[in-house]
């Protein structure tokens, strides 16, 4: 769906994206994960062609960008750098207006058009009052319903839930994820972990510029060899498990084991009480430190 190869963009001294080869695939909700100022909304203008790069190639559903971007905006939608509306307007007349600039039919297959997507985005109750007296999440999906007038293919997305409280944030993400269980494909940049390791199914991490690791979030949230026991009978437990024992903390214990259906057995067998057990993942904020090294501490910020 959208493919990039070496892809680079020099402000002056400043290289801005360097030599970025992407990966996203048809049904993924992808994230484009880096701190404040590590390239992402310059890497989503270029696949836009809002922005040309300084070199390397794109292609968006199968087209070279910007050569034939035209052919691709039509089957895309997107939200770059936050919702502009009227605030004297309703949300349906901005809609009207947006709608008014694109291709496609009459004014009754527009009405029909605008109204699905207020309705998609839970707007439709509120669609007369004017965009001034929205709140800042209802902005953001008025600019959401914006990007799926033509019930588009692609979704790209800049930093979506920028400023939404945690309720908008959770209303977006529902909204995200069912749009793709429709069969949509996602990309959206973020600076924040907790928001792509709730949405995402890929992740790319970027970092001054460089994309320095991209794969699929189970892949690299894989269990990592140790299992997590909580039982009121540690030191019965210690005693059964002889040597697999990495580290005890109270009640808490961490084993070296891959199967927790079969320690479950064995403790309870020798009639060790288990409170849970669950094998250890890791988590995405382990994988970014583990890709960025030091400096990484700038991921995460509100
Ligand atoms: N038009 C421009 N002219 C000069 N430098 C720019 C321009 N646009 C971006 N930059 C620089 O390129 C780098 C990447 O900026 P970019 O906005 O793409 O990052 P970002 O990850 O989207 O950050 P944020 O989340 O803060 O928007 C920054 O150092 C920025 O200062």
């Amino acid at each position: 769906m959208i493919v990039t190869h070496a892809l680079t963009k020099r402000f002056g001294a400043t290289v801005a994206v360097d030599a970025v080869d992407l990966h996203v695939r048809e049904g993924d909700r992808y994230g484009f994960l880096g701190p404040n100022g590590s390239g992402k909304t310059t890497l989503v203008r270029m696949l836009l062609g809002l922005v040309y790069a300084t070199s390397g190639e794109i292609e968006v559903l199968g087209r070279p960008v910007p050569k034939r971007v035209a052919e691709v905006l039509p089957q895309v939608g997107a939200l770059v750098e936050g919702p502009g509306a009227y605030g004297h307007l309703s949300g349906r007349r901005n809609l009207a207006l947006f709608d008014a600039a694109g291709r496609g039919g009459g004014r009754r297959t527009r009405a029909r058009r605008i109204g699905e997507a207020l309705e998609r985005v839970g707007l439709a109750n509120v669609d007369q009052r004017p965009v001034k007296a929205y709140s800042l999440g209802m902005r953001q999906r008025l600019g959401l319903a914006g990007a799926l007038l033509r019930r588009p293919r692609l979704l790209i997305l800049d930093e979506p839930t920028n400023g939404l409280d945690p309720q908008g944030i959770k209303e977006i993400r529902e909204l995200l994820i069912e749009l793709n269980c429709d069969g949509t494909t996602v990309f959206l940049s973020s600076h924040l972990l907790g928001e792509i390791e709730q949405l995402c199914t890929r992740v790319g991490i970027v970092d001054r510029g460089r994309l320095v690791l991209e794969d699929d979030l189970a892949a690299l949230r894989a269990a990592t060899g140790r299992i997590l026991l909580g039982t009121p009978d540690p030191a019965a437990a210690a005693a059964v498990l002889d040597g697999q024992l990495e580290s005890r903390d109270g009640e808490r214990l961490v084993i070296r084991h891959d199967d927790p259906a079969a320690l479950n057995a064995r403790l309870v067998g020798a009639g060790v009480r288990v409170r849970s057990i669950e094998a250890e993942r890791r988590t995405l904020e382990q994988v970014v430190l583990e890709a960025t090294g030091p400096g990484s501490d700038r991921f995460g910020e509100p």
